[in-house]
């Protein structure tokens, strides 16, 4: 009978923390992600949503633990030239610059890739056809964000990290969202996700990072505690 070694997840994050300023933000995490895998992070505001993305991205580096891709660690400058080729990254700051077009600010991205041809049908499948030869500038806040999501797929890189991903889209935009995650996801990529706001995407992992400044007890919270007694 031959044993066969479960395979190794795309990325393990291994007893990671992660420091900023001096403040502890992100605490012994451990979660394993394989191809066609999906992670939820939530928690309040400045519980370290962000933080996640950014290291994962390699902007910052966890102060203890390590984050494996195919098992090697990212902080090592020959692994991490190779994995951040893997990356796709959405963040509030939407890099469009005003003065191109739609088309341009999807293409130009599309270019450096090396690639070809998947910027147009992306704009429109983001409902952004008929703009695309329109300044940037005009664009709504939800359409910016779609404009965002139609770069992820004319890039069409294996690792999504994708920061509050779903704000200002309107009810057709967040189903296109999910859309494109689970069609990404079938693919065998990897979508790793913050967000306040409900995603619909299936067999999700969730990581609800605790908040760092737990709000006071107030009176009612102190009522329900069963192990409460007044003095
Ligand atoms: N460059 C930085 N230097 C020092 N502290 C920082 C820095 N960036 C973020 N922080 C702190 O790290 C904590 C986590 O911030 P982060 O942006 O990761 O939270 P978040 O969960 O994404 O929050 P939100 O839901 O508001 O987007 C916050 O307390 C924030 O003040």
């Amino acid at each position: 009978m031959s044993l066969r070694r479960p395979p190794l997840p795309r990325i393990l994050l291994s007893n990671v923390s992660c420091m900023r300023n001096a403040q502890q933000i992100l605490r012994h995490i451990n979660v394993s992600v394989h191809d066609g895998g999906a992670l939820v992070l939530t928690g309040s505001n400045g519980s370290g949503k962000t933080t996640f993305l950014r290291m994962l991205a390699g902007f910052s580096k966890p102060s203890a633990g390590q984050i494996l891709w195919n098992g090697h660690d990212i902080t090592q400058s020959g692994i991490f030239h190779q994995y951040k080729l893997q990356l796709n990254w959405l963040s509030l700051k939407d890099a469009i610059n005003d003065k191109f077009t739609v088309l341009d600010n999807v293409q130009w991205f599309e270019v450096l890739e090396g690639k070809y041809g998947r910027s147009l049908p992306a704009i429109e499948l983001m409902g952004l056809g008929r703009l695309a030869k329109d300044k940037s500038r005009i664009l709504s806040m939800g359409q910016r964000k779609r404009l965002q999501l139609a770069r992820l797929l004319a890039i069409d890189r294996p690792i999504w990290l994708l920061d509050e991903p779903s704000v200002a889209l309107d009810d057709e935009g967040v189903k296109l969202l999910e859309y494109i995650i689970s069609e990404h996801r079938k693919k065998g990529g990897i979508v790793i996700v913050a967000t306040h706001l409900p995603i619909e995407i299936e067999d999700a992992m969730f990581l609800r990072l605790p908040a760092r400044f737990p709000r006071k007890m107030t009176l009612t919270d102190m009522l329900d505690r069963s192990d409460f007694v007044a003095p």
